[in-house]
């Protein structure tokens, strides 16, 4: 039986996916297999030896030290575009919310009840909540993968012009771009064209703060900026002075920050972005999959700091060495079982950075004393050995 953790409201979806005869579900457990997640900080959380996973229902892992993680051999798996669209969805309506001071005008007629002439006053007030139409606009989407590519798509579709910036973009996302969108080579060209500029970058020590008073001050007076990525991407003290100088027009954010709360011209929402049952479901249910299939079979699909790997099962059992992506690591490991005497039925090796991964299926069972050969080895992170479920 393996055990798993769940840290953050989980879709039931996603907790009824874990097969009941393999894996007990025990949120008070001191020492889990797994961890399941959403948006928890872990960065002070108190890793047991045990844990040989964690899934982050979700696409950001800026809440989990993966740099650790990695030293300590544990796998950490998040849900690729699982909750794109919902993003999508509430960035199209942070668009409108930007242009047609939509929260304010709320908030305005609001204030009105009880008093006389309503229909009087609404229309005189009026006039103070104009904003663009979005059409003929140009939006410029930074970062191109799950969410970028669903947005700038989209967007076409109301009439914007739509530009995307993005270069690491995998030649797969590529495919899925419309041709009517055209391929910004710098961020200064995002910044200049731009009437709309919408962030899907993930947060790395590479994007902390890119928006600062330098990139603020190359884009276009009155520009509507939205950020559904991370409230780190942007430099706090320089995005209000351009709110306040009126460079920036309005400011939409799902990221919640003091100093941003009850600032004109600033739209602030509670981190809503993947809140939509069906996302929550999708993610809950692909992170439960891809922790079961780790743990059982050790293979990895879609590790943020593991290869993937994934090989059928064959033999008796298998062995799972994380190690350093270093030479001479095959040569030993299979040194140690050929030792023994024991016959390798199978093999894989991946690698990503300055980590690889190897399984191996062997027809007999692993003596204790050749698993702590192999764990010996310099340069090995972790052996899990996976006896084989009927
Ligand atoms: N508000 C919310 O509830 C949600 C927020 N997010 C945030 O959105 C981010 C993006 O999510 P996805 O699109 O699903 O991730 P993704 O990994 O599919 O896309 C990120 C894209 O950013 C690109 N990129 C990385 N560094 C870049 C840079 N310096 N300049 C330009 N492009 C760069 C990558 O090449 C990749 O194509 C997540 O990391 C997370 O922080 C994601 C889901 C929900
Ligand atoms: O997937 C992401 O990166 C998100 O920001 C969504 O976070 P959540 O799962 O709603 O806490």
């Amino acid at each position: 039986m393996y055990t798993v953790k769940t840290l953050n409201q989980i879709s039931p979806a996603g907790l009824r996916a874990f097969d009941p005869a393999h894996f007990v579900l025990d949120d008070g457990a001191e020492r889990p297999d797994a961890l399941l997640c959403r948006s928890a900080d872990l960065h002070q959380y108190p890793f047991d030896p045990c844990l040989a996973a964690i899934g982050r229902a979700g696409a950001g892992v800026n809440n989990i030290p993966v740099e650790e993680c990695s030293r300590r051999g544990i796998a950490v798996f998040n849900t690729p575009g699982a909750n794109a669209g919902a993003v999508k969805e509430m960035v199209l309506c942070a668009l409108l919310l930007a242009s047609r001071k939509i929260p304010a005008a709320l908030a305005w007629v609001q204030g009105l009840k009880g008093e006389t002439d309503l229909q009087k006053r609404v229309e005189a007030g009026k006039k103070a909540f104009i904003g663009p139409e979005l059409g003929g606009k140009t939006l410029g989407v930074i970062g191109m993968g799950a969410i970028g590519i669903q947005v700038a798509n989209t967007a076409r579709h109301l009439g914007m012009e739509v530009i995307g910036y993005d270069p690491y973009m995998s030649v797969e996302a590529a495919w899925k771009v419309s041709r009517q969108i055209a391929h910004a080579a710098s961020l200064e060209e995002v910044y200049q064209k731009s009437d709309y500029i919408t962030l899907h970058v993930p947060y790395t020590a590479d994007t902390k703060g890119m928006v600062d008073a330098a990139a603020l001050a190359q884009m276009k007076d009155g520009v509507r900026l939205l950020n559904f990525a991370r409230g780190e991407l942007v430099e706090t003290p320089a995005l209000l002075a351009a709110v306040e100088g009126g460079k920036v027009a309005c400011y939409v954010t799902d990221f919640a920050q003091e100093e941003l709360l009850g600032v004109e011209g600033v739209v602030v929402l509670p981190h809503l972005g993947a809140s939509t049952p069906e996302s929550e479901d999708n993610c809950a249910v692909m992170a439960a999959r891809e922790l079961m299939d780790y743990l059982e079979n050790g293979n990895i699909k879609n590790a943020v700091n593991l290869p993937t790997c994934r090989m059928a099962r064959s033999g008796r059992v298998r062995v799972c060495v994380i190690h350093r992506n270093i030479p001479a690591m095959i040569t030993q490991i299979s040194s140690a079982l050929s030792g023994a005497g024991l016959n390798i039925e199978n093999l894989v090796n991946k690698s990503r950075g300055e980590y690889a991964y190897t399984m191996l299926d062997l027809a007999d069972e692993l003596p204790e004393p050749v698993e702590g050969a192999i764990r010996a080895i310099e340069g090995v992170v972790r052996v899990r050995v996976l006896p084989r479920c009927e």
